[in-house]
């Protein structure tokens, strides 16, 4: 374990490190952020909630002069959720260097920004569509750009933004440092890294399993018809803290969310449709914990770093083992233990094997949670909370009516009575949601074929050839039909209609909003 005092940096981000409540480095932040300081290339993946963005965010803001006025670093995330947090976490880092970071989203007023511009931010954080809305009208220039991060590059390929960020790499400086991270790197990445990257290095922390070993891992058998009684019930056995559940459509999440509300849970939807404002509002709640359940479509599955989501519940199997391992990335964080859940149709098992072989790690099978399971479980909640309250003597005001309801009644009927009050049972409400089509694994090509649509997934360790990292190294083919060489006449926009499965709400729809408010 190495110190950040020993890796040799500015005592003013030193200084913000410790604030923080950083102590030690992470692994990929020890052996990236020698490197980054030299200026060298690198790729970084390492596991979900492991630090990366502390690992290029210090070097970044170590090497910045804060008397710098033009752009010198960029950095572009696939989501917006994602480049608001990245600019949060920059902003702390550089804080008592007086360093000037600045988001830059689809979505916002873009007078805004042009204003926020104004301030002589020296790194931005941006998606790729609004950064290229400013470019092209010449409020953001890159000429002096010195260093690029790509977080999350691998999504930000696979969402079409190779010509976005082709288009965006050509108008940076070509002797830029550029520096590349994900937890997952399908080998495609290699073809982003060639293009972009000059000779980088590769630093990977991924020990066997790609998946965050603090996460426990489950999978439930049941039909499509089930799914949301028993995530009822697994809400109620487990009590998360925070929990975040995955949708596979906009639509799913939308009547999920509601269902859920309907019967007394505090949830919110989160996806690519919702305004801006809604979704910075979602986000904000969920953030201060003051709805207990985010339920979202993959526009969450990246990146998003909210302390204390303690579980996260794949309503519906994810699309690939990337999204997958990304998914449950988002508990387990920084050290913490995490649950996932996933539900899996009958027909869908196949595809969870894929997953389970993609990513090296057997996903237990449990059992559905009976009703006994989760009125245990809620039961407990509300005794937990009532020993809280008594520990805490804060009841002076309720003491008359007890005394004078337990001349009267038995006291074990009175407190059943409360309790029955306190579930605040909604169980009656009837609920149909609109089946969702199950996800099926695709034919794989077998081991070996790297044919251009074929896709090797490399989750391994420090295979710097791209061979062999994750065990069986089977490409599976493109589940996204098109993947990788076909992708290639697609200029990355428009052929995303909504019935695409995967709802990035990113960027991309932005664009024509953006358009719209010109
Ligand atoms: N050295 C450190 N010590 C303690 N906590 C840290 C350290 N570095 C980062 N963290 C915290 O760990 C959490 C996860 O960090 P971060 O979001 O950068 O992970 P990540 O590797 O980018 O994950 P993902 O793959 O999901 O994007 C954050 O809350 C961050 O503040
Ligand atoms: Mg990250």
């Amino acid at each position: 374990m190495v110190t950040f005092q020993e890796l040799g940096l500015d005592p003013k981000v030193l200084r913000a490190i410790t604030e923080m409540g950083f102590e030690e480095a992470t692994p990929i932040q020890e052996k990236t952020i020698p490197i980054a300081m030299e200026g060298r290339d690198l790729i970084g993946q390492a596991q979900t909630g492991t630090g990366k963005t502390a690992a290029f965010g210090i070097p970044l803001v170590s090497k910045i002069q804060p008397s710098e006025e033009r752009i010198v670093s960029l950095i572009m995330c696939p989501t917006r959720e994602l480049a608001i947090q990245v600019a949060e976490e920059i902003s702390k880092l550089g804080r008592f260097k007086g360093i000037r970071s600045l988001p830059i989203y689809g979505g916002q007023d873009i007078s805004r920004q042009i204003r926020a511009l104004k301030k002589k931010p020296q790194i931005i954080i941006g998606t790729p569509g609004r950064l290229l809305d400013h470019i092209n009208r010449k409020t953001i220039k890159l000429d002096d750009v010195q260093t690029v991060v790509l977080d999350e590059a691998d999504e930000m390929l696979d969402m079409g933004f190779m010509d976005d960020i082709t288009s965006i790499l050509s108008l940076v400086p070509e002797n830029r440092h550029t520096m590349l991270f994900s937890a997952t790197m399908p080998p495609n990445i290699q073809r982003l890294a060639n293009q972009f990257l000059r000779n980088p290095e590769h630093v990977s922390v991924v020990p066997k399993q790609v998946s965050a070993p603090s996460i426990q891992q489950a999978y439930i058998e049941l039909n499509e018809r089930q799914k949301f009684e028993v995530l009822c019930r697994l809400l109620d056995m487990e009590s998360p803290e925070l929990a975040i559940v995955f949708g596979r459509t906009k639509r799913r999440v939308d009547e999920l969310s509601e269902a859920l509300q309907k019967r007394g849970y505090s949830a919110e939807g989160l996806h690519g449709d919702l305004s801006q404002n809604q979704r910075d509002n979602v986000m904000r709640k969920f953030r201060e914990n003051s709805i207990d359940v985010l339920v979202a479509t993959d526009v969450a599955a990246r990146g998003l770093d909210v302390s204390g989501v303690t579980h996260v519940i794949n309503f519906d199997l994810p699309q690939d083992p990337e999204s997958y391992v990304h998914r449950i990335g988002r508990t387990g964080r920084a050290g913490r233990e995490g649950t996932a859940w996933t539900f899996v149709t009958p027909r869908e098992i196949d595809h969870l094997h894929l997953i389970e072989r993609i990513t090296r790690h057997r996903i237990a099978r449990k059992p559905m949670p009976s009703m006994a399971d989760a009125i245990e479980g809620k039961q407990k909640v509300i005794a937990e909370r009532l020993i809280e309250v008594i520990e805490k003597e804060e009841f002076s005001e309720y003491k008359g009516i007890s005394i004078q309801l337990l001349e009267q009644y038995d006291s074990v009927h009175l407190l059943s009575a409360a309790f029955k009050l306190l579930t605040g049972d909604k169980k009656d409400v009837v609920i149909e949601l609109t089946p969702e089509d199950p996800i099926r694994a695709k034919k794989r090509r077998p081991f070996n074929d790297v044919r251009s649509s074929g896709r090797r997934v490399n989750f391994g360790s420090g295979n710097r050839d791209g061979r062999g990292g994750y065990g069986g190294r089977g490409g599976y083919g493109g589940s996204r039909g098109g993947y990788g060489g076909s992708r290639g006449g697609n200029n990355g926009r428009g052929g995303y209609g909504d019935d695409r499965r995967r709802d990035y709400g990113g960027d991309r729809a932005q664009r024509q909003d953006s358009a719209n408010q010109e």
